[in-house]
C-alpha cells in the first residue's frame, strides 16, 4: 500500500519552482532519507506533503490519511526558541488533535506527556521554560511531542543536525522503533553514514528526482555528483515551469 503518492508534483514559491515533476510513491511503513545538496528543494518537499505548500502542478495523494495524519518536525531554525512555554505545554501541543486548539489537557494526557519526556530522557523538565533548554533538549522535547502526536506518517528535517552524539542515538532509536511499529518515516538528512546505516529507501533530489529506490542503489557516488552539477546549474529565480506531465 502507498502512504502518499506524488504525481508529477512541482513546488515553489511566489510561482517560482524550486523542486520540478517529482513522480513516486512512499510505501506504508518504509523509512525514507531525503538527501541532495543545500537548496535542492527538501524542506519544500516537505512542506508540500505535509499541505503547507499546495504544488503549483500535479497532485501528492495521501492514502486514506489527512493532514491530521502526518506529524511534522521542521528545521530546528524554524521553531521560535524565545516563546515562554514550558517543556510540558509544548509536549501536550502534540495532543491538539484530541483536545482541540482550546481545549484543555485532561490529567490521563499529562501524564502521557510526562511518560513522552520520560522515553525521550526528559523525566523532571516538565515544568521547565524551553527557552533554558539546550538544542538536544529542545530536540527530545520535540521527539516527545511527536510521540504523543501518534501519528502513522511522522516528516522529520534535519532532526540531528547540529545535535551531539549520544542524543542522536537515542533519537535513532526512537526512529527506528516507529518504523518497527509500521509507521511511514521520511527523514532530511546530511548524514549518508546516517541514512546508510539506519534508512532502506533514499530518495536523492537536486531540484529534480536523482534517485529513488534502495539506498544502495541511490547513495552512489555517481549519483552524488549528478546531484551536485545539476543544483550548481540551477537558477533560483527559475522562471514557472511550463514542462508537461510526461
Ligand atoms: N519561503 C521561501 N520563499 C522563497 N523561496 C524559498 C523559500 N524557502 C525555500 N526557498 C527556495 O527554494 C529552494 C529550495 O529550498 P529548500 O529549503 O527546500 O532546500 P533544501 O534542500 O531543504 O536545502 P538545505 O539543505 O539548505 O536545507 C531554494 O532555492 C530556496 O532558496
Amino acid at each position: 500500500m502507498n502512504a502518499i503518492r506524488l504525481t508529477d508534483v512541482t513546488l515553489g514559491y511566489d510561482r517560482h519552482p524550486a523542486v520540478h515533476h517529482i513522480d513516486g510513491h512512499f510505501e506504508d511503513g518504509s523509512m525514507t532519507a531525503v538527501i541532495g545538496p543545500n537548496g535542492a528543494g527538501k524542506s519544500t518537499l516537505l512542506k508540500g506533503i505535509m499541505g503547507l505548500l499546495p504544488p503549483l502542478t500535479g497532485a501528492i495523494t495521501l492514502d486514506g490519511a489527512t493532514c491530521g495524519d502526518i506529524a511534522y518536525l521542521p528545521q530546528q531554525a524554524d521553531i521560535d526558541r524565545e516563546f515562554p512555554l514550558s517543556v510540558l505545554d509544548v509536549v501536550l501541543l502534540g495532543a491538539w488533535k484530541w483536545t482541540g486548539p482550546f481545549g484543555g489537557a485532561t490529567r490521563a494526557m499529562r501524564q502521557q506527556a510526562e511518560e513522552a519526556l520520560r522515553a525521550v530522557g526528559l523525566e523532571g523538565f516538565g515544568k521547565r521554560q524551553i527557552a533554558a533548554l539546550s538544542a538536544g533538549q529542545r530536540q527530545r522535547m520535540l521527539f516527545a511531542r511527536l510521540l504523543l502526536q501518534d501519528c502513522r506518517v511522522i516528516l522529520l528535517d534535519e532532526p540531528f543536525t547540529a545535535i551531539d552524539a549520544r542524543t542522536t542515538a537515542d533519537l535513532l532509536a526512537l526512529v527506528n522503533h516507529w518504523h518497527e511499529e509500521r509507521r511511514t518515516i521520511i527523514a532530511v538528512l546530511h548524514d549518508f553514514v546516517q541514512v546508510r546505516r539506519n534508512f532502506p529507501q533514499t530518495l536523492l533530489l537536486a531540484r529534480e528526482t536523482i534517485g529513488w529506490g534502495a539506498t544502495a542503489e541511490v547513495l552512489t557516488a555517481e549519483n552524488l555528483l549528478a546531484a551536485q552539477n545539476m543544483c550548481e546549474a540551477g537558477d533560483d529565480r527559475a522562471p514557472p515551469c511550463r514542462r508537461s506531465a510526461s
